[in-house]
């Protein structure tokens, strides 16, 4: 239903802008379009499927491979998160790491260890994301697969808020690539960004 709403709302305010999505074929041509929008109508399926609140739906709009504007929902939290309204993320620090209610990545679990985190286990990358945003864990690290549209919109939103948001060796995070793969990233608060990455180069 999501994906119906978001191809028909897009399909007809943004008619000329080029839509990857994980529920439809690809509209437009992404390796020539100027504006792609990338979309998850439902990241969290399995958490949705088991009736826990920890699903989102994810919206972003890319320009020149870097997300522009985005908007990460968790209706069944009546939560809404957009790049235009974010407030930047302050206050202490939790000491916490948001991963996987599916055992989470090697990545993941390294950092938490060597930096002596607590592990938080939060389903849905748009719904581990907005943790960091609102503040209730410090870090979110991801290794081991994950398509563009299960993180471009929580990245997007993150970065509004302030967050640092790079692949795991420190680079910057580009989408629309042909093949849609965005296998690694880390997003987390500024001040744990340094220790993040150190500990990954030296173990990863
Ligand atoms: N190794 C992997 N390869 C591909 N996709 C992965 C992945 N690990 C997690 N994902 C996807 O990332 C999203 C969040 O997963 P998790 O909550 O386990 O961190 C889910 O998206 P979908 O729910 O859209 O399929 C899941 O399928
Ligand atoms: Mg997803």
């Amino acid at each position: 239903m999501a994906q119906a709403w978001i191809s028909t709302v897009l399909n007809r305010h943004r008619r000329h802008d080029a839509v990857l999505s994980e529920e439809a074929d690809d509209v437009g041509d992404r390796s020539t379009a100027k504006r792609v929008w990338i979309i998850d109508p439902l990241d969290g399926t399995r958490e949705f499927a088991s009736g826990t609140t920890d699903w989102a739906v994810h919206v972003a709009l890319t320009e020149g491979g870097r997300p522009t504007a985005a908007a990460v929902s968790l209706p069944a939290k009546g939560e809404l998160f957009r790049t235009d309204e974010v407030p930047t993320v302050s206050g202490e620090l939790t000491g916490r790491i948001a991963t996987s209610r599916f055992g989470g990545s090697y990545e993941s679990a390294l950092v938490a260890n060597l930096l002596s985190l607590d592990i938080v286990q939060i389903g849905s990358a748009g719904a581990k994301a907005m943790a960091v945003v609102r503040g209730s864990v410090d870090a979110y690290v991801h290794g081991g697969g994950q398509y563009e549209w299960d993180n471009c919109a929580p990245v997007g939103v993150a970065l509004a808020a302030g967050l640092h948001c790079s692949r795991l060796d420190g680079t910057e995070i580009v989408y629309n690539t042909p093949h849609a793969y965005m296998p690694d990233f880390v997003i987390c608060r500024k001040e744990l960004r340094d220790d993040i990455l150190r500990v990954l180069s030296e173990e990863w």
